[in-house]
């Protein structure tokens, strides 16, 4: 589990983030949602330590981040799994080494078990058989598969995803999000996804925070996000007339 206690953060005069709390549960599928600017990545960059909050405090399984230094976050660090938004797979290394990469900055495995484990993580997204591939012969979602792959080749507990479905057709996008929900689940893996797309808020939506003028504004399910009073989260949710028509069916 992952707690976020009091986060505070500030870009000059900018306050961004204003006392947010939350917590994230191991083997769920927790969302931040908003509207572009309320937070969002400032929140995955200051829990993940890319950015340091200006005050409060993060835990991961309730060891103090926040607290350790550069060279006590490193066990911490080599359980995270991360995933971007391009992907940010290395152009001039083939999908096999890509997915080497932190395993060989990272393990002291031979060789022959970092490939062992980089196929087992390309069959895991069924990717088979594309280990010789150069990122430029692939497509935005199996970009994204292969992101996943080396997001998980650590074995990682924390998995961060920012906006999973950027740049992907639907169908692609519903297969991610599968992919990402389905490897939460059986790895017991803490997942945070930053994220716009509704069919994600509805279809993996376990866990929800709604950040709002950088507070957090509701929290609940997929489930419960249909039936809320909040006006402000309504309004973000059931923007388009299609959500507004689909509301009164769920
Ligand atoms: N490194 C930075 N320096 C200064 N200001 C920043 C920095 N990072 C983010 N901000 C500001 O923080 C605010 C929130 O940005 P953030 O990227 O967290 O929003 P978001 O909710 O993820 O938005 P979007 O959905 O558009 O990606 C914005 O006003 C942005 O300009």
């Amino acid at each position: 589990m992952i707690e976020v206690k009091d986060i505070y953060k500030t870009f000059g005069e900018n306050e961004v983030l204003k006392g947010i709390s939350a917590k994230f549960k191991a083997g769920k599928n927790n969302l931040i949602i908003g509207g572009s600017g309320s937070g969002k990545t400032t929140l995955l960059k200051c829990i993940v330590g890319l950015h340091e909050p200006t005050k409060g405090q993060v835990f991961f399984d309730e060891q103090n981040f926040t607290e350790m230094n550069f060279t006590e976050r490193v066990p911490i660090r080599t359980e995270i799994g991360m995933l971007f938004q391009n992907s940010a797979l290395f152009d001039s290394m083939t999908v096999e080494e890509n997915l080497m990469f932190p395993l060989n900055l990272f393990t002291d495995k031979t060789k022959a078990e970092k490939l062992e484990r980089a196929n087992f993580c390309l069959e895991r997204v069924n990717l088979v058989g594309s280990n010789k591939l150069y990122p430029a012969e692939l497509s935005g979602g199996m970009k994204k598969r292969v992101g996943i792959a080396r997001a998980i080749s650590m074995q990682p507990k924390y998995l961060f995803v920012d906006e999973p479905n950027s740049g992907l057709d639907p169908k692609t996008s519903i297969l991610i999000d599968e992919l990402i929900s389905d490897l939460t689940e059986e790895y017991k893996i803490t997942t945070v996804i930053v994220t716009h797309d509704m069919n994600s808020v509805m279809g993996i939506g376990d866990h929800i925070i709604f950040l709002h003028q950088g507070k957090k504004w509701w929290e609940g399910s997929n489930k419960e996000i249909a039936h809320t009073d909040n006006a402000e989260l309504n309004e973000f949710v059931f923007a388009s007339k299609f959500m507004q028509a689909a509301k009164d069916k769920i």
